[in-house]
């Protein structure tokens, strides 16, 4: 059931869920069966909500939460989680199984990509439809148009029926009508990510200025961007709320912790002249999933490796990983000029005295390759793509990768 008021005070909840499930089918003709069945159970008044039956599962289960005007809510979770379940109930789009959902003023949403347009009609039309969907009345809606067109920065295409519009254009489009109707409740889902990078940082201060006005819900599977709008973060897993907090940063580590336990397995390749027999970060087993460390913070990588006989020259390469599963650092020794030739029984340590990575979750990779007579890359004697890893819990540091050590001076000139 979804219920809209009217706005009386400041700071008061604006979004407020109460016990919310919905369950899914996962075939679909036996969901087709019990559409008509429960119709007819609907009819005779006896409603069966609550239970599941054979091939249905909870995409949402329980989820609880309230959310206040200038209150930020990041939603986060894995594929599947339910998330855009949970946002299209918010939004009307579906209707829960179990629950109560409350939302007062106006809502902006941005959920599918072109969800809400009309494909054959122009951009500026389409706003007019959207803007009168939130209840804008047309000079309403004029006098916003303008401004639409100006942050989307699509003018040039505005009188193009949507249907040939680019994909990030139909982001752009979608986020300018959601943001700049000034909505109380703004729902935006990880379709953001499709637009370029200027476009989101654009999207993003703006959330920040809306935020005085707004109460937002934000699907994200960036953490930097959830740790940068988000003042409460809710978890979900299989449905269900992991956790609900207003401490971000514990939020987001959850996160990372759970992606962690469904990567775990590397892709492992090599010649097999070089074996691993164990591996440690700071004396803790590889085996263990995650180690938790700080930014700046020493970091020991040890490896104890059989190394057989006809192995020459050898380089050793960690790569650190992130959930992009783009390598954001390495420790090379070639180029920290040094290499290896011990054979049998091998234990080579590597120190990295101050860990220069933002928060999050890095992977790490171990590459073990022959240095050819000539100096080059030469056999692969051993590979794995995920050796352990690492989780840096210092939220601050959270918005690039890489951060970098500077010494600051000040002067004041006048
Ligand atoms: N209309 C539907 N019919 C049946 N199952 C559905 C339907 N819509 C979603 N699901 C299933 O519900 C579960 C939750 O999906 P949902 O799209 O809400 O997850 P999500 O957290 O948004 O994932 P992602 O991060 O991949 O977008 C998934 O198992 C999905 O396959």
């Amino acid at each position: 059931m979804i219920e809209e008021k009217h706005i009386e005070t400041n700071n008061e909840v604006l979004v407020k869920v109460e016990g919310l499930s919905k369950k899914f089918c996962k075939d679909l003709k036996t969901s087709l069966w019990y559409g008509v069945k429960d119709l007819v159970s609907n009819v005779r008044g006896n409603k069966q909500d609550r239970q599941l039956r054979d091939k249905e599962f909870w995409a949402v289960k329980d989820i609880n939460f309230e959310l206040r005007r200038g209150e930020c809510l990041g939603l986060i979770g894995h594929n599947g989680a339910g998330k855009s379940t949970l946002l299209k109930i918010l939004n009307g789009l579906i209707n829960p199984d179990v629950g109560k959902v409350t939302i007062k003023g106006r809502v902006g949403a941005l959920i599918e990509l072109g969800a809400g347009f009309n494909p054959i009609l122009s951009g500026r039309e389409n706003i007019y439809n959207n803007g009168a969907v939130l209840g804008f009345t047309k000079k309403e809606i004029d006098s916003k148009v303008e401004e639409i067109i100006d942050f989307a920065e699509i003018r040039e295409f505005i009188d193009m029926p949507v249907q040939n519009y680019s994909s990030g254009m139909k982001v752009r489009l979608g986020f300018a009508v959601a943001a700049q109707m000034e909505p109380d409740v703004l729902i935006i889902d990880e379709v953001l990510a499709v637009g370029d990078l200027g476009f989101r940082v654009k999207c993003l201060n703006r959330i920040g200025e809306l935020l005085k006005n707004t109460a937002v819900i934000f699907v994200s599977h960036s953490m930097p961007q959830v740790a940068r709008v988000a003042n409460k973060v809710l978890l979900m897993r299989n449905g269900m709320s992991l956790i609900y907090t207003d401490d971000v940063s514990k939020g987001i580590q959850d996160y990372y912790s759970e992606l962690m336990q469904v990567n775990s397995d590397g892709i492992k390749y090599g010649n097999g002249k070089v074996e691993l027999l164990n591996f440690s970060l700071n004396g803790v087993d590889y085996k263990v999933v995650v180690l938790e460390t700080k930014f700046q913070h020493p970091l020991t990588l040890t490896v104890s490796l059989h190394v057989k006989d006809e192995v020459t020259k050898y380089f050793i390469s960690y790569g650190f990983i992130d959930v992009d599963t783009k390598i954001v650092a390495n420790v090379f020794s070639s180029i920290n000029n040094v290499d290896f030739s011990g054979k049998g029984q091998v234990e080579i340590e590597t120190t990295i005295p101050s860990l220069l990575l933002g928060a999050g979750n890095y992977t790490i990779s171990i590459a073990i390759n022959q240095i050819s007579p000539l100096g080059n890359r030469g056999e692969v004697y051993y590979y794995n793509s995920n050796i352990a890893s690492i989780l840096v819990t210092d939220v601050l540091t959270a918005v690039a990768p890489v951060q970098f050590v500077g010494k600051w001076s000040e002067k004041v000139i006048l």
